[in-house]
């Protein structure tokens, strides 16, 4: 299903694919990111090693990403005290910042300070963190990210069992009338992006199932296609 909110942010109402360069080579990241040329958002992992256990990249590379390509940043920070360091990288220019409710003591301030400093701001949370106890925190936020994996690494497997909070928050927007995308990231393949599709996400990362194509462009294609069939249109 596809938003009036997603047809707005896209230009064409078609579901949005944003490649994850958690599976891309981080010694050639411009070279990555024109290799996915065409996709809606570039998404970029941002782990501390506190709040995941594992370390990526932060400010300075993010900074030098913007510089070297045209595809809008969709950073999704998986760190602790998101509330301090997760407005820097909507001042550095990213499209998208999202944190984990988790980890964030005032999750509506730091939402605002994203949102003053000209981002989006996403609310994303855990595959065991129910959708129920924050639907009141979704007015403040442009977007929701619905972890279909334990945060932390890429190529695991879809948990599918994240399908019913999927169509939770499908059916919470369009209930509410909330201004949100619907984004699902972990484990999207050609195959899982169906039924993430029909349950009702609007935008879906994929890391392995990009970059581990022959044709990441390609690739990036195809996934944007399944998920416009699969998808309710409305
Ligand atoms: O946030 C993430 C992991 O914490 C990644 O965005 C995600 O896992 C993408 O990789 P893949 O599509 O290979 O699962
Ligand atoms: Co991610």
């Amino acid at each position: 299903m596809t938003t009036q909110y997603a047809k707005a942010l896209t230009g064409t109402g078609a579901p949005m694919i944003a490649p994850s360069i958690l599976s891309a080579d981080f010694a050639r990241l411009a070279d990555e990111a024109a290799a996915v040329a065409g996709s809606d958002w570039l998404h970029v992992d941002v782990m501390d090693n506190h709040f995941v256990p594992n370390l990526t990249l932060g400010v300075p590379v993010v900074q030098s990403l913007i510089k070297a390509t045209d595809i809008p940043l969709d950073c999704h920070l998986m760190i602790d005290d998101p509330d301090r360091w997760a407005p820097p990288y909507a001042e550095l220019g990213a499209r998208n910042v999202t944190f984990h409710v988790e980890a964030a003591a005032d999750p509506r301030q730091t939402a605002r300070a994203i949102k003053s400093a000209g981002a989006l701001a996403g609310l994303a949370l855990k595959p065991d963190t129910s959708l129920a106890d924050h639907l009141d925190l979704l007015t403040e936020f442009d977007t929701l990210l619905v972890m279909t994996v334990e945060p932390g690494f890429g190529g695991q497997a879809f948990i599918d069992a994240m399908v019913d909070k999927i169509a939770a928050a499908r059916r919470a927007v369009d209930s509410g009338h909330l201004r949100l995308l619907v984004e699902v990231d972990g484990g999207v393949n050609a195959e899982t992006i169906e039924r993430a599709a029909a349950a009702g996400a609007d935008c879906f990362v994929a890391g392995s199932a990009v970059y581990g194509a022959d044709d990441p462009a390609d690739a990036v294609r195809r996934l944007r296609e399944s998920a416009r069939r699969a998808a309710v249109t409305v």
